[in-house]
């Protein structure tokens, strides 16, 4: 039986970058598949354009290529383009998946050749896995142990080429040989309002929903440049203007965000929480992001990839060598006053 907390819909899971099996479901059925259907990111596009095109000409697997940036820009879908556009197919792991040598064995010797291998948060990969991956991503190579003790032995195992994609939201925690490896590394931007606007319109359209352009500008304004948030803000419009049987207006984003924590900048509860922190906490700054997650009871990984990012973008958040402080626009938006002397 469900006990009556289960009912509750935190706030939380409308905006967080994470997603819930029906959401991923969702999700999936919007991911544009080909590279000029994929919205923005206009200079990644050209230069994803021209090392597949590269690759093709010279019959070759492309490049391994390595995408950055926060959750929810597009990297799993990039992924999945590459594939689509090379006319490979696509195997999915993750760096949490990875946790020795012998489960990206496993995944390496069963790899066909020219296949894309997805590797989303690569970063969190144990080192022992990633050593091997850095011999097989250079000569296509691994070496398998055989064996327990001093009976021991190392047996050479040669691969099929493929490309490697990795997807990372801390570029920084990659060490320096496995980045190298990558011939060409993306950074993800977040996107601009015009673009979300965009990325909804194409959404509406998919989910046959008739949204007004007003509400469109209105939504894409409040998604934290991230088309991830976009359409599931969407969807929370959708369910607003079912429920009330009312038309997906401006009017009906406003209701519907406010229900669910989203403020007119797009920030979300777990946003304006840290900058509360800081300023009422800390005096505005100038702290360290992990002092800062763990007052907030947020882990530092969230707060360093999700939440800073987008606060630095929107100039609410100033990374300075002393730590994080609060700028003018944050006190401004939280209404407070600033203190003197700042
Ligand atoms: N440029 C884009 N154009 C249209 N839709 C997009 C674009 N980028 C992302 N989306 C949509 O946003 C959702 C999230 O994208 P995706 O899963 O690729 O993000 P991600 O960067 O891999 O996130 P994470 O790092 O959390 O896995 C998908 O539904 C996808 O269709």
């Amino acid at each position: 039986m469900m006990d009556a907390d289960s009912w509750d819909v935190d706030p939380a899971d409308v905006v967080d970058a994470s997603g819930t099996e029906s959401e991923l479901e969702f999700e999936s059925s919007l991911r544009p598949k080909a590279l000029d259907e994929f919205v923005g990111q206009t200079k990644v596009r050209s230069q994803l354009e021209l090392l597949l095109k590269a690759a093709e000409l010279q019959q070759r697997t492309p490049d391994h290529i390595l995408l950055a940036g926060p959750p929810g820009l597009g990297k799993t879908t990039l992924a999945m383009i590459v594939a689509n556009e090379t006319g490979r197919s696509l195997r999915l792991t993750s760096g949490p998946a990875l946790q020795n040598a012998g489960d990206l064995a496993a995944v390496l010797s069963s790899m066909v050749e020219g296949e894309v291998l997805f590797i989303d948060e690569i970063h969190r990969m144990a080192r022992t896995a990633e050593e091997m991956l850095y011999l097989a991503m250079e000569d296509f190579r691994i070496d398998i142990m055989v064996g327990k003790g001093a009976g021991a032995q190392s047996v050479p195992l040669d691969l099929a080429p493929f490309t490697v994609v990795g997807a990372t939201t801390r570029a920084g925690l990659l060490p320096a040989p496995l980045r190298d490896r990558f011939g060409f590394t993306a950074h993800l931007e977040f996107y601009e309002t015009h673009e979300l606007e965009r990325v909804l319109a194409r959404t509406a359209n998919l989910l046959e929903l008739e949204v007004s352009e007003p509400a469109l500008a209105q939504l894409a304004g409040r998604s934290r440049g991230t088309p991830r948030i976009a359409n599931r803000l969407l969807r929370r419009v959708r369910d607003y203007a079912l429920v009330h049987q009312t038309v997906a207006d401006a009017a009906a984003v406003d209701s519907a965000l406010a229900l669910y924590d989203v403020d007119a900048q797009g920030l979300d509860r777990l946003d304006r929480a840290v900058l509360e922190t800081l300023i009422t906490r800390f005096n505005g700054g100038p702290v360290g992001v992990k002092t800062l997650a763990v007052t907030v009871g947020e882990e530092a990984e969230t707060v360093e990839a999700v939440v800073e990012p987008f606060l630095v973008r929107i100039g609410m958040i100033a990374r300075t060598q002393r730590g994080r402080i609060a700028t003018p626009a944050a006190y401004a938006h939280l209404g407070h006053a600033m203190p003197e002397g700042r």
